[in-house]
């Protein structure tokens, strides 16, 4: 028997093993003999030598070895060649499916072994000229369409980007990673919007999955006609609330479509492991119901336990076919929001993004405006806060921001906590008062001193508490007017701070421009959706913060999924916000930089991911994940934890292709 050092052991090709087709195997083969290895000595803490048969050749492989071979093991995932990727189609087919398609791409000796010789032009043009060719087609479509309406471009070049989506999905997420902050606004807020509301007359070719309120009964085994064996993240909407556009029945799958391209981009989830989903029940809106265009079903909503047992029927079906996929809920109004999160978040590892990863970025930027005052982060409690929109995201945020105050005052007093909504502020006098909304309704003897009462507007409210953030989450575009904004001078803050939340564009509170002009250059700005940075004079610029919930809803999903978590508890979406809010600098925050570069999505995802995974493994619902173990995740230090969920990363490239029937 061969002692062997680690070195050895990573290197080795085992003689015996036979590759066909030149596939480079020893990867797969060292990957499942290291992964024995370390759940071996996971298993027996007292055993200090291990006899491992790798090719039918013994190795004996000593436990201070393990360490450095459990992180050798995760660096050679990233570092392997692209391994060999199995396709059970030929010829043709290939061609005409986006997740093998390589168009031009492919090499001779695979156009021979796949049937595709003949079938392409013969020149192989390599990744990386077809990547400059499209980014010279995206850049020439730009130019042609100078002069031409904001909407008319956008979606110009949203459809080229499709194109090539349906078309070839690696070089697609290939440009949209490398490019992600000029492709963001188009695939997603505020582009997706336009694409929204406008589905039924773009639709070309499905994407995703569609469960209607006729399919009930059957998803059980509809959920079997998706083609891939394994999905790990769905994002599912009922398209009732489609950013601040309101109800878009079927036409709201945009979103999914968008929410999961981000996840590709930003946190490296397989696309072929991706689940786009539309729940349609109907719509409420007139004007769909009336088009003759329309893809969705023409009926009213379904409400009530009929509603539910739509939902109730998807969950399981998706819980039976893959149990350890993550479900995201999006765009759901508000009272369904709130009640399928409640029904679900005990039994399945799902979140609401709306709720709970707009939640984790407020706070995170509204800490941040903390500091940018200068003050400790305890000084939150005695933030006055201002939220505009008593809605599923508005309600998320306080919720969460109560209970970032209790823990770090320990207190549960009341702090300075203002909602507002369609009919004014919020107070216990009011009327019918929504039950999520109560634990933030003002009592009289709270606000009599202030002049305030049940239902005072928001020009009341702003003029009389002289907020030190005023936060917008209502979608109505530019309800923080002149008005409102010239009064946010009189803040009690020395940085007031003003979020205009809501999407698209068009329903932001404000825009960028009319914040820095009426409110003051010294402010703290933050939209849903992006703006450019402010000029303002004399060299002066004023940042723009895209305050959008992409930050976390990634991290979240990738933590959650590496942990494998059997639920998505509170601490976790605690550890992501926390993980934000320390991301930048004290000098970034002083020049009022809350959130990062959207460049550098993929690295912030590490982080959060890594943060959600380790709350994940302290809250014991950490089931592991693959071959890694939640023992062996609870052994991980922080940076390691970092690098393994960067090694689980999926990153476009040419795979080489192999035929099996
Ligand atoms: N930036 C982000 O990451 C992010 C995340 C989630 C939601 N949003 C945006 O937030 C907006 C609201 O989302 P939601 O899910 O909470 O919607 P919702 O429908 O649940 O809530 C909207 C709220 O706004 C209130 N409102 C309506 N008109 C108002 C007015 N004139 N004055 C004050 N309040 C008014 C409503 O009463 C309601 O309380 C949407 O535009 C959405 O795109 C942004
Ligand atoms: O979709 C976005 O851009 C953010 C958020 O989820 C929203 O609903 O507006
Ligand atoms: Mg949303």
């Amino acid at each position: 028997m061969d002692q062997c050092t680690v070195a050895q052991f990573i290197q080795f090709q085992p003689p015996s093993v036979k590759f066909s087709n030149n596939i480079p195997g020893v990867v797969v083969v060292l990957w499942s003999a290291a992964s024995e290895l370390v759940a071996a000595t996971a298993s027996d803490p007292t055993r200090n030598n291990w006899n491992l048969e790798v090719g039918g050749v013994m190795w004996r492989v000593a436990r201070s070895a393990v360490s450095s071979l459990r992180q050798s093991r995760r660096r050679m995932l990233s570092t392997a060649i692209p391994g060999p990727c199995i396709v059970h189609k030929r010829g043709a087919d290939i061609l005409h499916d986006p997740w093998f398609n390589k168009d031009t791409g492919f090499p001779l000796t695979e156009r021979d072994r796949l049937g595709l010789r003949g079938l392409l032009p013969p020149r192989v043009i390599s990744f990386e000229q077809q990547y400059v060719r499209f980014m010279e087609s995206y850049r020439s479509l730009e130019k042609n369409t100078q002069g031409q309406s904001n909407n008319v471009v956008s979606l110009a070049k949203w459809r080229i980007l499709n194109r090539l989506h349906d078309r070839n999905e690696t070089l697609y997420y290939r440009v949209l990673i490398d490019n992600i902050k000029d492709f963001a606004p188009i695939i997603y807020t505020p582009t997706v919007g336009l694409v929204c509301q406008n589905y039924s007359g773009l639709f070309r070719r499905p994407r995703g999955m569609y469960f209607s309120a006729k399919d009930k009964g059957e998803m059980m085994s509809m959920i079997y006609n998706w083609p891939s064996q394994q999905v790990d993240m769905i994002v599912i909407t009922d398209g009732s609330r489609i950013l601040g556009l309101g109800d878009l029945g079927v036409q709201g799958i945009g979103i999914p479509i968008g929410k999961l391209d981000i996840y590709v981009a930003a946190a490296g989830i397989n696309p072929q492991r991706i689940l786009p989903v539309m729940l349609d029940v109907g719509t409420n809106n007139q004007k769909l119901l009336e088009d003759r265009l329309y893809l969705g079903l023409r009926q009213p909503r379904l409400e009530g336990e009929e509603y539910l047992s739509i939902v109730d029927e998807f969950m399981e079906a998706v819980h039976a076919r893959w149990p350890k996929a993550i479900v995201q809920f999006e765009d759901f109004q508000m009272k369904w929001a709130f009640e399928t999160l409640e029904r679900y978040r005990k039994r399945f590892c799902m979140f609401n993004d709306d709720i709970q990863g707009t939640a984790g970025v407020a706070l995170a930027g509204l800490l941040g405006t903390v500091r940018a005052q200068g003050l400790p982060l305890s000084d939150f409690a005695n933030q006055k806060i201002v939220v505009v929109g008593a809605g599923s995201a508005g309600l998320g945020v306080l919720k969460m921001a109560l209970q970032a105050v209790s823990r770090m005052s320990g207190s549960t007093a009341d702090p300075h906590f203002f909602l507002i909504d369609k009919d004014g502020l919020i107070t216990k006098e009011r009327k019918c008062l929504d039950p999520a909304a109560a634990p933030f309704a003002k009592s009289q003897g709270e606000i009599e001193g202030l002049g305030l009462s049940e239902g005072s507007s928001l020009i009341e409210v702003v003029k009389k508490v002289k907020p030190h953030v005023l936060l917008g989450l209502s979608g109505v575009g530019g309800i923080f007017n002149e008005e409102v904004l010239k009064a946010m001078r009189e803040s009690d803050s020395s940085k007031p701070a003003i979020f205009a939340m809501s999407n698209p564009t068009t329903n932001a509170e404000c825009t960028a421009a009319e914040a820095f002009k009426h409110a003051g250059e010294n402010i703290v700005f933050g939209s849903g959706s992006p703006f450019e940075n402010v000029d303002l004079g004399n060299g002066k610029v004023g940042h723009v913060n895209q305050a959008n919930n992409m930050y976390l809803f990634p991290g979240i999903g990738l933590g959650s999924l590496l942990s494998g978590a059997r639920i998505i508890t509170d601490e976790m979406l605690q550890a992501a916000a926390r993980c934000l809010a320390s991301y930048m600098t004290d000098e970034e925050i002083q020049r009022g930089v809350l959130y990062p570069s959207i460049d550098c999505i993929r690295d912030i995802t590490a982080e959060v991911g890594a943060a959600v995974l380790r709350a994940a493994v302290a809250e014991e619902v950490a089931e592991g994940h693959g071959d890694v173990g939640p023992r062996e995740l609870s052994h991980m230090s922080k940076d390691e934890t970092i690098q393994y969920v960067k090694d689980n990363m999926w990153y476009p490239v040419y795979n080489p292709l192999v035929h099996e029937k």
